[in-house]
């Protein structure tokens, strides 16, 4: 495997490049066009949410980004190096956090095991893993199992565990759809406070229209199947949001609207095919 890049490329250069991505999976019956045609280009230190209707193929998209699947054709790029497997310096949160934790590990082994694969060593590792379990407010439990936590708790393992492994880009996946709506509004306070701070590149998929255009400086959304960009959003709310001054704007509404508006066209399809 490369070596992961010591640095983070500049905030507003290059991170990203989707460029005619193409997925069919092979079935049986002749397979499935899951993504027809995505280019987009997501810059370093932004943050971009993905919306799109049930089965528009956002997991399938974020699958290629990660390297877990090889597209039919077309690319990704991530820091000048196609993206074929794995790439070093990305991280993943998954929506399911009960499965993506190790239930027999504690709380800080199960943040310790990537930076171990990483080859981190020992007194790094410890500083890493502390840092970022105080970051998501777990410092008082590192010793405690997974299955001994609430759901939000449990998320804030998997998001510490991606954070401390200091990627250059983080992708989530529907991350908070498993959460009361209370603990869903702390995660999403908590993440854009981690972006803030730490100035990760941040890919987000998510069903909710108002957690993307919350979180998000721009909201992509895709058509339905096949796949193709249907519109990418610019979101020119303040920088400085909160669950309750942001989402009563006026602003905030008018794009909420517009990204509903949008999906409810994706819904329909047939798209720009
Ligand atoms: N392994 C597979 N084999 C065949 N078809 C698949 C496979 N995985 C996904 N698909 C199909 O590809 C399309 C896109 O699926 P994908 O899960 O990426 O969509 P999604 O937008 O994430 O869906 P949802 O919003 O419901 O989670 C769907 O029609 C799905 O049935």
């Amino acid at each position: 495997m490369p070596a992961v890049p010591d640095r983070r490329p500049p905030t507003g250069t290059p991170m990203l490049r989707v460029d005619a991505l193409h997925k069919v999976y092979g079935t049986a019956d002749g397979g499935v066009e899951a993504i027809r045609d995505l280019t987009f280009e997501v810059r370093a230190g932004e943050m971009v949410c993905v919306v799109g209707p049930s089965g528009a193929g956002k997991t399938t998209l974020l699958r290629c980004l990660s390297g877990l699947l090889e597209p039919t054709s077309g690319e990704v790029v991530l820091e000048g190096r196609r993206v074929h497997g794995p790439p070093p310096g990305m991280a993943m949160v998954f929506q399911d956090y009960a499965r993506s934790l190790f239930p027999w590990h504690t709380v800080e082994r199960n943040v310790e095991l990537p930076l171990r694969e990483k080859g981190v060593g020992r007194a790094e590792r410890r500083r890493l893993v502390g840092q970022s379990l105080a970051a998501v407010g777990l410092a008082d439990v590192p010793t405690a199992y997974p299955w001994q936590l609430s759901g939000g708790m449990q998320q804030r393992v998997a998001i510490a565990r991606a954070v401390a492994y200091e990627p250059h880009i983080l992708l989530m996946d529907e991350p908070f759809a498993a959460v009361d709506a209370q603990t869903r509004a702390d995660l999403e306070d908590l993440v854009r406070e981690l972006w803030h701070r730490l100035g990760i590149t941040l890919v987000l998929v998510t069903h909710d229209i108002d957690e993307a255009v919350y979180l998000g400086q721009r909201v992509l959304v895709l058509s339905g199947r096949p796949t193709v960009v249907l519109a990418d959003v610019a979101v020119d709310l303040p920088d400085r949001r909160d669950q309750r001054t942001t989402r009563s704007s006026e602003e905030f509404a008018r794009l909420r609207a517009r990204v509903y508006d949008l999906v409810q066209q994706a819904r329909r399809g047939p798209t720009n095919s």
